[in-house]
């Protein structure tokens, strides 16, 4: 099988900076081990039409990174609108955050269809399509659109909201029928594939059978595969960087004080300012705590032209400042606040400084850097994770302090909980975690779905003649029957 990954965000594997994402920091290592063809947006835009999409194609391990200039004229509309403001905010609960103009679902569209006509250079018998994330929910339609038969699966990395707030987005029916051009559609969680199959059925009248969806060009298979990372190189990685300058300055400053981390790009969904707010409160209501522990918190500048991501950055300064204005000492600062990323050979030495690790997303999709304080931990002496319940992680990091991130004082108790916490136990909880994330190791996920990809393409070759067969009988539970099995969303499939 020739695999083509295909995802609007990529990782370069020369890149010696930090990581934009869990998508692109997970997919990096094992694309380049699997010879795979790794396809996404260069990061720039191009005017006009382009006889060559791709701005850039290089060796990425036994494969190859390729990376195209988007279309100028569709790229806002595309990226910082549809994508990141009416998706994004659905798909994690917020729709009362959807800001889209009339002309974004278009452009979201276009730059689908010009993604699959750049595809098709890299299409041959053999070549199966792995489709990442929501920046590119019509894809697998667009591809059948230009005739292709090959598989195609679609794994999405954030969660799937309830159909109710799905139903907030634009178009949604026409887009969220598109989705069921994919032989595979993978979910993080089992809530997540459970949302999209009661939207299918209620939204879209679809019949649905064990995870399957049957439409009229065959069947769409909707599985979990819930993303990992590889634990024991994180591990080894996190052991080195102790010696690290950056590490070792940090461990230096903190004067035998206790450190809680938190590492985020700057996202309403990841519940930053109740963390601020509960991180305030641990100190004020229980002030022992003050002098002897601080947070620092990373939080990475994101999607910043945007005017909700705008906002947050504001009001995190705002607020950490007060904390730090009234609580702070001459000689001590409760929150180290940093607008800025660091590689991950540094990270690791940071979570493995810290006592505590505090992920606290009001949503997300999965939280990779749950996973990674984790395998950062030194297993004599592991620091606490404390996790919100509505992290994808939370499903396997069941021995995590698991917390509700709406609740302030919740949180506060949770970390003042972690930083007491007695070792024997913090190495019970760390050890079931670790055996967890060994499992569900980012190799497995990926070996995972390419198999399940190719069963479910056998699966549809089969289900296309029975479907062919029954077409005239077969009745949807939306109350119209489909006759053949070649028209969907006006392309002409299979
Ligand atoms: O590409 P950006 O717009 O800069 O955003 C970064 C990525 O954010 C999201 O990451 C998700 O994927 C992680 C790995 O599966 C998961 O742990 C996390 O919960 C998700 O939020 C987004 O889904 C990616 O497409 C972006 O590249
Ligand atoms: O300074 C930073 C901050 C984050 N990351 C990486 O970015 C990813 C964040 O992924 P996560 O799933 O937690 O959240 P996302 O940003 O994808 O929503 C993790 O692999 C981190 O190691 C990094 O390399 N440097």
């Amino acid at each position: 099988m020739n695999l083509v990954v295909v995802s609007n965000r990529v990782a370069r594997a020369s890149a010696n900076e930090p990581m934009t994402g869990g998508l692109a920091a997970a997919l990096l290592p094992v694309v380049e081990k699997s010879g795979a063809i790794w396809v996404g947006s260069s990061g720039r835009v191009r005017d006009g039409a382009q006889r060559e999409p791709f701005a850039e194609i290089e060796q990425l391990g036994s494969g190859a990174l390729a990376m195209l200039d988007l279309p100028a004229a569709h790229y806002g509309g595309y990226y910082e609108g549809f994508a990141n403001s009416a998706l994004w905010p659905a798909l994690h609960s917020r729709a009362d955050l959807i800001r889209v103009s009339q002309d974004d679902y278009h452009s979201y569209r276009e730059v689908n269809g010009f993604m699959a006509r750049a595809l098709m250079r890299f299409l041959k018998p053999d070549t199966a399509f792995w489709i990442q994330d929501y920046h590119f929910l019509a894809l697998g339609a667009e591809l059948r659109a230009l005739g292709v038969t090959q598989p195609i699966g679609f794994f999405l990395h954030t969660p799937w909201a309830s159909p109710a707030t799905m139903g907030c987005v634009p178009h949604n029916r026409d887009l969220i029928e598109a989705m069921l051009a994919y032989d595979l559609i993978g979910f993080q969680t089992e809530e997540d594939r459970s949302n999209f199959l009661s939207y299918v059925k209620a939204e879209l009248g679809f019949v649905v059978t064990d995870g399957v969806v049957t439409t009229a060009r065959g069947i769409a298979r909707c599985e979990v595969f819930p993303i990992g990372i590889d634990a024991d190189l994180f591990a080894q990685q996190a052991q080195k960087a102790t010696a690290h300058p950056d590490v070792s300055r940090l461990r230096k400053s903190l004067n035998g004080e206790k450190l809680v981390i938190g590492v985020d790009r700057l996202d309403y969904s990841k519940g930053l300012i109740n963390r601020i707010n509960a991180f305030d409160r641990l100190l004020t209501t229980r002030p022992s705590w003050q002098r002897t522990v601080s947070l620092l918190q990373i939080a990475t500048p994101s999607r910043g032209a945007i005017e909700a991501y705008g906002n947050l950055q504001g009001e995190l300064a705002r607020l950490v400042s007060d904390v730090n204005g009234r609580l702070g000492e001459a000689d001590w600062t409760p929150i180290r606040y940093l607008n800025k990323g660091f590689r991950q050979g540094v990270l690791a030495g940071l979570y493995r400084t810290a006592q505590v690790g505090l992920v606290t997303p009001l949503q997300d999709g999965m939280n990779l850097v749950a996973k990674e304080y984790v395998a950062a931990q030194n297993p004599i002496d592991p620091g606490v994770l404390v996790l919100s319940k509505f992290a994808g992680a939370a499903q396997e990091l069941d021995t995590a302090l698991l917390v509700n991130p709406h609740d302030v004082e919740g949180m506060a108790r949770a970390i003042d909980t972690a930083l007491s916490m007695p070792v024997t136990e913090r190495r019970l909880r760390w050890e079931a975690m670790m055996a967890k994330l060994r499992r569900g190791s980012v190799q497995a996920w990926f070996s995972d779905f390419v198999t399940s990809l190719e069963s479910a393409n056998d699966a549809n070759s089969e289900a296309v003649g029975a479907i062919a067969s029954t077409a005239p009988a077969l009745k949807m539970a939306g109350g119209w029957s489909r006759r053949s099995p070649v028209a969907f969303s006006g392309a002409i499939l299979r």
